[in-house]
């Protein structure tokens, strides 16, 4: 997969319904910025509620926000948040009173615009950019990725944000003003790591032209019932309370730690709801744990119940990727059993199923059977009428043969035009009479696209007990020759009946 713009409509189709709302956005880009910067702002604004010291909230996320943003949107959009710093550093100015003046401000907004969008765009460039190069097991190495340079940026953010609030006069450069970096970082990094999904989520719905390969991490999965999911919040939502509310009571510290217990109910959402759902709920949780921080005057503790929400963050993200890991781990397991085009046993699984039903049959002293067979002069079909109409001849002698099968028969394709049957239950007698029945009906199946009437060759053994699968197959392809030899058209076995 290649991190890329759309390169056609059907790329960023939207989903039915929702048209007018998207080809509005599509027409008129200014709109999507505008509700851009409208959520940025909205964002810094309850963080700003947050701040449980000067300058330093318990949750940022206009900087999953920016991350979001940048990774999805590229330099696209740098300019809506460069108005959204400039306009946060006259809104703080308004709120903390502190009557800066106009040129201060302009140079205080365009110091924090450049730390924050500097240190966000180096990650989501970086992120994009190791994504980009790697085209297998996209979504857990995003992950890792994520987990790693989210971090780092917000790191480096903090960093550049609390030097360009020295430099700008606004805190002093003393002792106390280099220390912000770590409640700043702190702040920011529970802001990356639980919204940056979510929010690139919302920003694929308002700049509907981005973000295609989103859609391809394969994230996709049906939601069961709300009323679950609802319990299961609940479960989370008492424990937090529970928690805060007698680590406040009781004014002990230790009592705080109790909140990395959130891990089982936030784990029961990742493993058992979509991972829509699993971010919902881990965001609703640090947004909670920071409105209770705030109300419940818990700022001493609030660094263990910020990092508590950042490691169950990452552990979600992580947990995320075993639902998908199963669901490719089966789509390959039946890539390897069945053949793509016939959908008959591939000839590996065959032969796989084929020893287990000779031991069962030996053990049960039942007979078992094996047919080998296929389609007379079908290189001529091919070469007359083209391969598309071979194709079609394979997957209707496949179809014919399935319908006339009882549910313990097992069809394999050995390749090419040649399929091998699994009798388990018939002798030699049943299993020839099987192949006559099925020599008779392949004239009668009609493919478009050829004219005359499709033949086939067929080989029968009855598997002895000194058999192996294998043997057995040789006998059945060497009668098969045989009658390819007499002919065509045909069904041998062993002895004459
Ligand atoms: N359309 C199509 N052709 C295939 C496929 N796999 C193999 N073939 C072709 O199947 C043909 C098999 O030809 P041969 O093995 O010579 O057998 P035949 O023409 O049926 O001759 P006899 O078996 O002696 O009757 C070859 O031309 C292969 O290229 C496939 O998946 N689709």
């Amino acid at each position: 997969m290649r991190l890329q713009h759309p390169q056609t409509k059907a790329d960023y189709e939207p989903p039915q319904g929702k048209l007018k709302i998207y080809s509005t956005l599509v027409r008129w880009p200014v709109l999507s910025d505008l509700l851009l910067i409208i959520i940025w702002m909205l964002l810094w604004k309850i963080s700003s509620l947050m701040e449980y010291a000067p300058h330093a909230s318990i949750w940022f996320p206009p900087a999953g926000l920016t991350f979001s943003a940048i990774l999805l949107l590229g330099l696209r959009a740098i300019p809506p948040i460069v108005f959204c710093c400039m306009a946060a550093t006259f809104w703080e100015n308004a709120d903390y009173g502190t009557q800066l003046p106009l040129h201060q401000l302009l140079e205080t907004g365009a110091l924090f615009a450049l730390a924050h969008i500097s240190a966000y765009a180096t990650g989501a460039c970086l992120l994009k950019l190791l994504i980009s190069r790697r085209d297998d097991h996209q979504l857990p190495s995003l992950l890792l990725a994520f987990t790693i340079i989210g971090p780092l940026s917000a790191l480096l953010a903090s960093y550049f944000t609390q030097t360009a609030l020295v430099i700008s006069g606004v805190i002093p450069d003393s002792t106390a003003g280099h220390q912000l970096w770590l409640p700043l970082w702190v702040g920011d990094l529970l802001g990356i790591l639980v919204l940056t999904p979510l929010l690139i989520g919302l920003l694929r719905r308002i700049y509907p032209r981005y973000g295609v390969w989103v859609s391809e991490l394969g994230l996709r999965q049906v939601a069961g019932s709300s009323w679950e999911f609802l319990l299961k919040l609940a479960t989370a939502a008492v424990l937090m309370v529970a928690v805060m509310s007698l680590t406040a009571s009781f004014q002990i510290k230790e009592m705080a730690f109790a909140i990395f217990f959130l891990c089982i109910p936030q784990m029961w959402i990742v493993y058992t709801e979509t991972p829509l759902r699993s971010g919902i709920s881990i965001a609703l949780m640090s947004f909670f744990t920071a409105v209770l921080v705030k109300y419940l005057a818990l700022g001493e503790d609030a660094l263990i119940f910020q990092f508590s929400i950042s490691v169950l963050a990452a552990s979600t993200y992580f947990g995320l990727l075993i639902p998908v890991l199963a669901s490719s781990n089966s789509r390959l397991r039946e890539m390897t059993r069945k053949d793509s085009l016939t959908n008959a046993y591939s000839r590996q699984h065959f032969f796989q199923q084929a020893e287990q039903e000779i031991l069962r049959a030996r053990y049960y002293r039942q007979p078992i059977s094996v047919i080998v067979f296929d389609i007379d002069a079908f290189k001529q079909i091919n070469d007359k009428f083209g391969h598309t109409i071979g194709d079609l001849a394979l997957i209707s002698l496949a179809n014919l043969v399935n319908t006339q099968l009882r549910q313990a028969d097992i069809l394999g394709r050995f390749g090419g035009d040649e399929f091998m049957l699994l009798l388990p239950g018939s002798d030699q007698t049943d299993a020839t009479a099987t192949a006559e029945r099925l020599r008779q009906a392949l004239p009668q199946m009609r493919i478009a696209g050829i004219s005359r009437p499709i033949t086939g060759s067929f080989g029968v053994t009855e598997i002895t007990p000194t058999d192996t699968i294998s043997s057995a197959f040789e006998k059945a392809d060497a009668l098969l020759l045989e009658a390819k030899r007499r002919g065509r058209n045909l069904v041998l076995s062993p002895l004459p009946l």
